[in-house]
């Protein structure tokens, strides 16, 4: 007897439902977390803002390894340092790729910088490149002369108009970037380069959050015609394109430029380009990753300056402490400097507390996985799926830092037999292969940024700000929520210093 079409067809349907099930019962369960609902799974577990808050309830509850599941995607959630070596450091060949973002990476293009960059051979050559020119400490050495001399600039800013402490501190991060990138200077006032960059950043943050725009919850939107009804977004990331282009080919054709006058400064592009012969898919790396800098490193050193910043008017008792240790050893006859850095291990702590006390990314960036995979526990991370690392509550446990809500730089100076408790940097710039590549010119910025603010100014509660809120404000990249304090050349002296010329 001969099957019927319609035998054929339920004969698959059944075996589909059968194979279905067999694999069901036989893929292990993903970590704990809480209970998912039919079609929904957790989506209205996913709190909108802070999550990081939430995330670490659930660490409470469900341990250092939990998960949720939204339209089919799962997240695992790491509220541990241990956990996310274990997993991210150790298992980095199948857990460092990034999560595909259908505004912001695919049709803006973002995908192309660093940080969205898909994992495979355009990533590493951008990592290689990245670490020979600034990944050590001897390496980002070349740099050092730089940064003194925009902090400086830094204090003059300040000096001038202390209460624009934010725009100040955005203007000199923003500023050493595109000279390390792109061997440019900026202007006093507005710059074109740094207000190119700000915008860009600012469209960045946007087309890459999961609620601003549907097609990143929805990929399939992104094939639409940009004429059809609710399609505007496809406009509207045509205009981010090309802010990005610019942002991508104005400082870059300005080295080029300065290269073929021979008046190019030490940068990344230039050193990447200089008396090589470069084929354009080289070209296209040194590029994309020269503009990557500015959209990794600009907003995220800005938020931590501003942390130390609001530390400092909270802690008056620290801020004298470091300030006699500076006195002691520099005098006030000069700024402090990198070469002062191992004669100040309480200055030094204190730029390590900031980067414990306000977490600048609390959740880390996603690492997507590329294979099918079992934890030791017995939990199951599939393919495709994101890991998240709560940053936030590895800086803030309990079990790893003593009054962890604290800013107490003490703890990072081993004393009577009490070892220092552990390096902040250990986690706050990530893990894995996707560890942050700029953390050795970060740690540089925040610590000389503290030394030299701390030599000159005295910073104090604005007489007229109420009580100042403790909490970090929302956000991939999280700032200090807004504070107001008074910013006072220390003394004379300090008047001077501040005042003086600016080594070259
Ligand atoms: C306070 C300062 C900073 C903090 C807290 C920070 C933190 C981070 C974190 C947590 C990541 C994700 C790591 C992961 O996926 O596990 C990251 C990635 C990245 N950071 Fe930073 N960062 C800072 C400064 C900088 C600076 C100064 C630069 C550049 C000059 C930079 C460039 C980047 C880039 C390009 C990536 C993407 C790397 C990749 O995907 O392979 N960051 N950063």
């Amino acid at each position: 007897m001969f099957l019927t079409w319609v035998d054929l067809v339920l004969t698959g349907v059944g075996l589909f439902c059968v194979v279905k099930l067999v694999f069901r019962r036989s893929t292990p369960p993903p970590p704990p977390g809480p209970r998912r609902l039919p079609l929904l799974e957790n989506l209205f577990d996913i709190p909108s803002e802070r999550e990081w808050i939430k995330f670490s309830e659930w660490g409470e509850t469900y341990g250092d390894i939990s998960s949720v599941s939204v339209f089919g995607q799962q997240l695992t959630i790491l509220n541990g340092v241990q956990a996310a070596m274990d997993i991210l450091d150790k298992k980095s060949s199948i857990c460092s790729d990034r999560p595909i973002v259908p505004m912001g990476g695919e049709l803006v293009g973002w995908k192309n910088t660093l940080v969205f960059v898909p994992y495979g051979a355009r990533f590493r050559n951008y990592r290689r490149l990245a670490h020979s020119l600034f990944g050590s400490r001897s390496t980002m050495a070349s740099f050092e002369p730089l940064e003194e001399l925009e902090t400086h600039r830094f204090l003059k800013r300040l000096l001038s108009d202390p209460d624009g402490l934010q725009n100040h501190i955005r203007k000199t991060a923003g500023a050493l970037i595109l000279r390390i990138s792109h061997g440019y200077e900026v202007k006093e006032g507005a710059d074109p380069f740094v207000t190119l960059a700000d915008v860009a950043t600012g469209q960045f943050a946007l087309a890459t959050s999961p609620g601003a725009f549907l097609v990143n919850l929805i990929p399939p939107l992104q094939h639409l015609p940009s004429w059809f009804p609710g399609a505007g977004f496809k406009n509207t990331a045509k205009a981010w394109a090309e802010t990005l282009h610019q942002m991508v080919e104005q400082p870059f054709q300005f080295v080029k430029e300065q290269m073929a006058a021979g008046t190019a400064e030490n940068s990344l592009v230039y050193n990447l380009l200089d008396g090589k012969d470069v084929s354009s898919e080289e070209e296209f790396d040194v590029k994309w990753l020269a503009a990557s800098l500015y959209s990794g490193g600009a907003d995220t050193t800005v938020a931590a300056i501003y942390a130390f910043f609001k530390a400092m008017t909270l802690y008056p008792d620290v801020q004298a402490k470091a300030q006699r240790e500076i006195d002691s050893v520099i005098g006030n006859d000069r700024l402090p400097g990198f070469s002062d850095k191992d004669k100040l291990p309480y200055t030094t702590a204190l730029a390590l507390e900031v980067f414990r006390w306000h977490s600048v990314t609390p959740t880390g960036v996603p690492h997507r996985v590329t294979e099918d995979h079992i934890l030791e526990e017995g939990w199951f991370l599939p393919k495709g799926s994101l890991i998240i690392t709560n940053i936030w509550k590895m800086a803030h446990d309990p079990r790893v830092y003593s009054n962890p809500m604290v800013f107490e730089p003490e703890r990072f100076i081993e004393k009577d037999g009490k070892a220092a408790e552990l390096d902040p940097r250990d986690l706050a710039f990530g893990f894995g292969r996707r560890i942050c590549p700029g953390r050795v010119l970060a740690d540089a910025s925040v610590f000389i940024s503290c030394a030299m603010s701390l030599a000159t100014f005295n910073i104090s509660k604005h007489p007229e700000s109420g009580e100042i809120d403790r909490e970090q404000g929302t956000g991939t990249i999280s700032h200090p929520t807004a504070f107001r304090c008074l910013i006072q050349p220390r003394s004379d002296k300090a008047l001077d210093l501040i005042q003086g010329d600016i080594a070259h």
